[in-house]
């Protein structure tokens, strides 16, 4: 019989003439097998006549017109193992599957219809008995061809299977290390439903595919009824994936764990018979099995009918109804090529069973795929990455292009060597890049830390200064109580204008009112100054040590400030003194001082700022008492007790 492949619809032929995503029918093959012997016995007649190799007539057992079913392929009794193959087209199927598509070849039928004979030949007649090779069925035949031709191509070729049955609706693995138990079907955006943990097996020759095989079929249920001594109790399904090394680039994602490699596959689907209980006698787990299979095909008939409909093929399709039809979904509705084979009994008595199977595959062949080779890896990415990737790729080509002007006329770097630079002076660019981002974050922090130290500089030498001021002036004014002036030269007797010598304080080289620096010892405005320093109308006759100081707040009746109403015990000056010199205006960056008891000496609190204003406040301080004392050691010091620097002023 010559090798199929050119009628209409065929899927491997409009494949090769078309752009791939056409729409394309599932390709429909149907067998009839010969009598057996037990309807010979039973002396059944046959009710099915072959015309041509594409149309069955249909005879009904009481008379009537004749019903004819055209399909791709008819095959009668007669047509061998080979003939079977040959007309299927499966080589055909084959190539497709090398080249990347998704390929399912599936026999259906009533039980006993010789499914799968069709695909595995004969069961065997004993314990490891080989199918003799002319009795061997598609599949056998197929995997010879297959590694015939991938040894024939000239890049390797991967081979991987798995092998499962559904049986009672529940999956298991034929090729489990162990008892099978039952598997999930999940489903993801990438791959569509698939059987979760399923082992695959890698194909090392063709023996070992044929040991897999024989491995699987012996694990499948299957049991005797009356129309069949081994009838097939689940729906199995073998895989091969086929992968072929193909241009990549470097970096690629790794696949998911467990995930076949993104190339072709080929799956032969065995499908359980449907029967009617009553025929077929079956009881207790017998019928329980022939249910779900029924209800199965059920579910895959109604899918098939709704993927008819062009109206509701887009919208919903019940595929979850059953693990088969969640397995066949992408065959029957998706990117798959497909070739359906039904086989049928030509026996008159299977008579309704054969037109049930007849109608099921006229249906079938006009529901139609969009076969679609997977796309690379590359094509999979996210488009996100996709995105990242390309513009990774625009960058490179920039940089490359820019060490390319640097200097084209270097010597040296053209070929290997020029590579080799252009890799170095990339990453060299990228490291001093770096670099300079580091440098320039530290060089901005140590511009902050300096602005900000040279701000609290500035303040600092600010607050010194009026200290200073303050202190002149309080030099100046503040006798103190019948005490001595607090510089001899500012007496009547010795005004601070005598011409010198000066006494070595500070005060003594600037004019103590007007702060302008001494002439040769004499303040030139200092006839100006003399009226103001000893009024001799003072007013209310306030002994001068009494007044209040002419920077003084104006003394209210009952205020804490006013020194009138102040003790005036040992030290009370140097407190208000120091009290004037450390007020909040003084530091205004630091908290305020804390009210402490008389004669406790201020507390400063604040940074290193403060801390180094409290020194100098002290030294202050300590310059104030050595110029008291050396007021009051006019007369000479023996006279009286040695005072500490905090007993420089008088008692009041
Ligand atoms: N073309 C054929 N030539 C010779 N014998 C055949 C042919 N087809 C089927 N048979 C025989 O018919 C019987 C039933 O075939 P098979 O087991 O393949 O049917 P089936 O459709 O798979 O049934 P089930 O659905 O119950 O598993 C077997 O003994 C098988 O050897």
């Amino acid at each position: 019989m010559e090798e199929r492949g050119s009628p209409d619809g065929d899927p491997a032929r409009s494949l090769e003439q078309g752009p791939q995503g056409q729409e394309t029918p599932i390709q429909v093959v149907l067998r009839v097998r010969p009598m057996s012997t037990a309807e010979l016995r039973r002396g059944e007649q046959s009710a099915l006549h072959c015309s041509g190799t594409q149309t069955l007539q249909v005879s009904p057992p009481g008379g009537g017109p004749d019903v004819a079913f055209r399909f791709g392929a008819v095959l009668d009794g007669a047509r061998t193992q080979e003939d079977v193959f040959r007309a299927c087209g499966v080589r055909r199927l084959g190539e497709l599957a090398l080249r990347g598509f998704s390929c399912t070849v599936f026999t259906f039928g009533q039980t006993g219809s010789g499914k799968t004979y069709t695909l595995t030949g004969p069961p065997p007649q004993g314990e490891g008995a080989p199918v003799p090779p002319s009795l061997a069925g598609i599949m056998q035949r197929t995997f010879a061809w297959l590694l015939d031709r991938a040894q024939h191509l000239g890049a390797p070729v991967t081979l991987r299977a798995s092998y499962l049955e559904i049986y009672n609706e529940q999956v298991r693995d034929l090729l489990s290390v162990g008892s099978p138990r039952p598997l999930a079907v999940r489903w993801n955006k990438t791959r569509g439903f698939y059987v979760e943990q399923l082992r695959v097996v890698e194909i090392g020759g063709l023996e070992a595919l044929m040991e897999l095989l024989q491995m699987g079929l012996s694990r499948r249920r299957s049991s005797s009824h009356t129309l069949n001594q081994a009838s097939s109790r689940s729906h199995a399904l073998l895989t091969l994936y086929i992968s072929r090394p193909r241009p990549q680039p470097q970096q690629m994602p790794p696949l998911d764990p467990g995930e076949p490699p993104a190339s072709g596959k080929l799956c032969f689907v065995d499908l359980a018979g449907s029967e009617k209980v009553a025929a077929t006698g079956s009881r207790g787990e017998l019928m329980l099995e022939a249910n779900n299979i029924n209800r199965s095909l059920l579910a895959l008939g109604h899918c098939i009918s709704l993927l008819l409909d062009p109206q509701r093929k887009h919208n919903h399709i019940p595929f979850r109804d059953s693990k088969l039809t969640k397995l066949l979904a992408d065959s029957l509705g998706g990117h798959g090529v497909t070739l359906m084979v039904a086989c049928v009994s030509p026996s008159a008595r299977c008579l309704p069973e054969t037109l049930s199977t007849l109608r099921y595959a006229s249906r079938a062949q006009r529901v139609t795929t969009r076969p679609q080779a997977p796309k690379s890896p590359v094509a999979k990415q996210p488009p996100r990455l996709e995105n990242e990737m390309l513009q990774l790729q625009e960058e490179n080509c920039r940089l490359r292009f820019q060490l390319d002007q640097m200097d084209p006329k270097a010597p040296g770097l053209h070929g290997a060597r020029g590579a080799w630079a252009q890799r170095n002076l990339y990453g060299m660019l990228r490291e001093f890049m770096l670099e300079n981002e580091r440098l320039r974050k530290e060089m901005s922090q140590l511009q902050s830390s300096r602005d900000l130290a040279w701000g609290e500089q500035q303040v600092l030498a600010q607050q010194v200064q009026e200290l200073k001021g303050r202190l002149l002036s309080a030099c100046s004014i503040w006798p103190g109580p019948a005490a001595a002036p607090l510089c001899p030269y500012l007496t009547p007797a010795a005004p601070c204008h005598a011409p010198p010598p000066l006494c070595s304080c500070l005060c003594c080289h600037l004019c103590l009112l007007c702060r302008a620096p001494l002439a040769h010892g004499a303040c030139p405005r200092r006839e100006g100054h003399l009226p103001q320093v000893l009024d001799p109308k003072a007013p209310g006759d306030m002994p001068l040590s009494a007044r209040p100081p002419p920077w003084a707040p104006p003394c209210s009746p009952g205020s804490a400030k006013c020194l009138r109403e102040r003790s005036h015990g040992t030290g009370v000056q140097t407190e208000v003194l120091a009290e004037m010199l450390t007020g909040k205006e003084v530091v205004p960056s630091a908290p305020p001082l804390p009210v402490g008891p008389p004669n406790t000496p201020p507390v400063l609190r604040g940074g290193a700022g403060v801390a180094n204003l409290a020194q100098k406040l002290e030294a202050l301080r300590h310059q104030i008492s050595s110029s008291l004392r050396r007021g009051q050691s006019q007369p000479p010091p023996s006279e009286g007790p040695q005072r500490g620097p905090d007993q420089v002023l008088p008692p009041h």
